[in-house]
Formats: structure tokens, C-alpha cells, sequence
């Protein structure tokens, strides 16, 4: 904060106010003295905070402006005609980098059966590779996840998939020191499963068979979220379809679905993943201004 003063910007215009979302959330966004909120957190709360912020409240001479950066639960999709080891490995990074607590990881996988057998199988060859441990370790791909609750949520959402899908490997979790949980792949799970639809953010990847490339986007769009997306193929039509058809606010081709790179790709999603805002790109700040034209006649 005092750095921010140095360079200029009023005291009190900046405060850091700890306290937890349950205890201090509701407050800032009802107060009628907030005028805009910035939001970065899963749906649950993004909707709770622009319910709230449209009441106004005595004493409040504004409409209270949101911006909501939301939840995700991207998909890759492989195409029949595609380099499958660039596939995998983008699956495999996607899924499990930062442990999955990314909005933008790889949480679907969506194949076309041609190639389905041969990326499941690669993946699951990858994914018994990583090591998880210590973060501190140069070894260590990944580390744990951030607390209690989002391990038991996580390890939840794991006994569900063992209902839903075929456990191809991880599924286990240690909570003794730490909480930690091995990278999970699970196999055929039908488009609807909740383990295809409803965001885990954390390290578990399902795969979905699709006839074909129509079929496969038709199971990438079939969620509430559209926030990143990826398609690796080497047929241009295919690509140029995806570009067109496939709703999310960050989509990237022949690569994994997240690392959105500040100035290059703005970042944001469409539908419960957002605002249609984009972090990270020209328009940004703007979003947050507020716009006075003066005129004067001489
Ligand atoms: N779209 C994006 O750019 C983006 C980026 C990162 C994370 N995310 C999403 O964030 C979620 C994970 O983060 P999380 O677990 O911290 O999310 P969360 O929604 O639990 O919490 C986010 C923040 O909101 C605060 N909060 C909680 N209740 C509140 C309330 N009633 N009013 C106001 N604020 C409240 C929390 O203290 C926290 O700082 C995932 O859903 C992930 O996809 C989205
Ligand atoms: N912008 C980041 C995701 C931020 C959310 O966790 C990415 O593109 O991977």
C-alpha cells in the first residue's frame, strides 16, 4: 500500500480489509457507499454479490457496477486427424498444473472415438508420472491442495465420479500433513454427469467419448459455464467451426487450456464463468472508470 502512495495514489483509496467472505462480504457489497465491485471467485458467490449489489439501499445514489470473474469447467477437445501426443500432454498439463485450482483447467476431456482409446491411454501413462509431494522439491509437480475444505470437496466429488465413470488411476487422497491428492483420470462418463458439469477445481480430469468433431462440440458447450476451451487438431475446417461454435471467452488451439498470458490473451468467460469482461487486455481499466464528457463553447 505504502508503495502504491509513493507513486501517487491518495491515501485511503486503497485498503486491505482481512476477514473472511462469509464475515466481511456481504457488508462491503451492501454498504451504499460501494459503488463498484471486482470479483474474482467461484459462481456461488459471484451470483450472490450481483443479486445483492442491484438493491439499492437509503442513502445510495448510485447503481452499483459489477464485474464477476467466475467459475469453469473447460474442456479439451481432440479431433480424429490430431497430433495425440501434443493431446495428452496438453490434457495432462491442463488437468493437473497448480493441482487443477485453476477456473481455467482442464476438468473434460472430449475425444473422438477414432483416437479416444489411444489419448486415454497416454494420459493415464502421463499422469502416473507426475509426483506429488513437496512443492518445495524440484521433483514435484504438484502440491497440495489450499485447505481442509477443498480437499473433503474434492475427495466428494471423487467418490461421485467412481459412481459416474471407470477410475483409470489416482482417486486417493492424504490429509495427514497437508492435503494431498493424487492426480485422477476417470474414463467414459457420460456429458451429463456431474463430474461433467459442475466445476471441482482440483486435480480430476474426466473424458468423454464424442461420434465426432460436431458431437464433441456439442458436449464442450453442454454446460452453464464458457470460460476456456481448446481444441487440438490439424483439419483447419474443424478449427475454423470451433472458432465459430465453440462458446467460451478464451480459446486456444493445439495447446492446454490455461496460461492466459497478460496483454496477449485477455482473459474471461462468457455465461455462469462471468461478466464478458477481459483481464489483462486494453479494455480492462476502462471497465472500471467512469466516463465524463465536458463540453465548453467559445
Ligand atoms: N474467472 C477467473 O478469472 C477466475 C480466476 C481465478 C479463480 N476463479 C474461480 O474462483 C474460484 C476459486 O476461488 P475461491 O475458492 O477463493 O472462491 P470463493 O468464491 O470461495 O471466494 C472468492 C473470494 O470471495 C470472497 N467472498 C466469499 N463470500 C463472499 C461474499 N458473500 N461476498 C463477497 N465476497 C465473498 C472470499 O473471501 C474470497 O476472497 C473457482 O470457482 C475459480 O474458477 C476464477
Ligand atoms: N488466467 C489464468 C487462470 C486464472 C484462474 O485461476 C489462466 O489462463 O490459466
Amino acid at each position: 500500500m505504502e508503495v502504491l502512495e509513493e507513486a501517487g495514489l491518495p491515501a485511503g483509496v486503497l485498503n486491505y480489509i482481512p476477514g473472511s467472505g462469509a464475515e466481511v462480504g456481504d457488508y462491503l457489497v451492501d454498504h451504499p457507499r460501494t459503488r463498484f465491485i471486482s470479483f474474482t471467485g467461484s459462481r456461488d458467490v459471484g451470483i450472490r454479490i450481483y443479486e445483492r449489489a442491484a438493491k439499492v439501499h437509503p442513502g445510495q445514489i448510485w447503481l452499483k457496477r459489477v464485474i464477476a470473474e467466475m467459475g469453469g469447467k473447460d474442456a479439451i477437445v481432440v479431433d480424429k486427424e490430431a497430433d495425440l501426443e501434443l493431446a495428452a500432454q496438453s490434457i495432462v498439463a491442463s488437468a493437473f498444473g497448480f493441482s487443477g485450482q485453476k477456473c481455467s483447467a482442464c476438468s473434460r476431456a472430449i475425444i473422438v472415438e477414432d483416437v479416444y482409446d489411444q489419448v486415454l491411454s497416454r494420459v493415464v501413462e502421463l499422469t502416473k508420472q507426475l509426483n506429488v509431494g513437496d512443492p518445495a522439491e524440484q521433483a514435484t509437480f504438484m502440491g497440495p491442495v489450499i485447505d481442509q475444505n477443498a480437499y473433503n470437496k474434492i475427495m466428494e466429488y471423487i467418490e461421485i465420479g467412481k459412481q459416474e465413470g471407470r477410475l483409470m488411476t489416482g482417486g486417493e487422497g492424504d490429509d495427514a500433513k497437508g492435503f494431498f491428492i493424487q492426480p485422477t483420470v476417470f474414463a467414459d462418463v457420460d456429458p451429463n454427469a456431474r463430474i461433467m458439469q459442475e466445476e471441482i477445481f482440483g486435480p480430476v480430469v474426466a473424458f468423454a467419448k464424442a461420434r465426432d468433431f460436431d458431437h464433441a462440440l456439442e458436449i464442450a458447450n453442454n454446460t452453464e459455464y464458457g470460460l476456456t476451451g481448446a481444441v487440438i487438431s490439424r483439419n483447419r475446417a474443424n478449427l475454423e467451426k470451433a472458432r465459430h461454435e465453440f462458446h467460451v471467452g478464451n480459446l486456444y488451439f493445439n495447446r492446454g487450456c490455461t496460461g492466459a498470458i497478460v496483454g496477449y490473451q485477455p482473459f474471461g468467460g462468457f455465461n455462469m464463468s462471468g461478466t464478458d469482461s477481459k483481464a489483462g487486455g486494453p479494455d480492462y481499466l476502462i471497465l472500471h472508470m467512469q466516463a465524463k464528457t465536458v463540453s465548453e463553447m467559445f
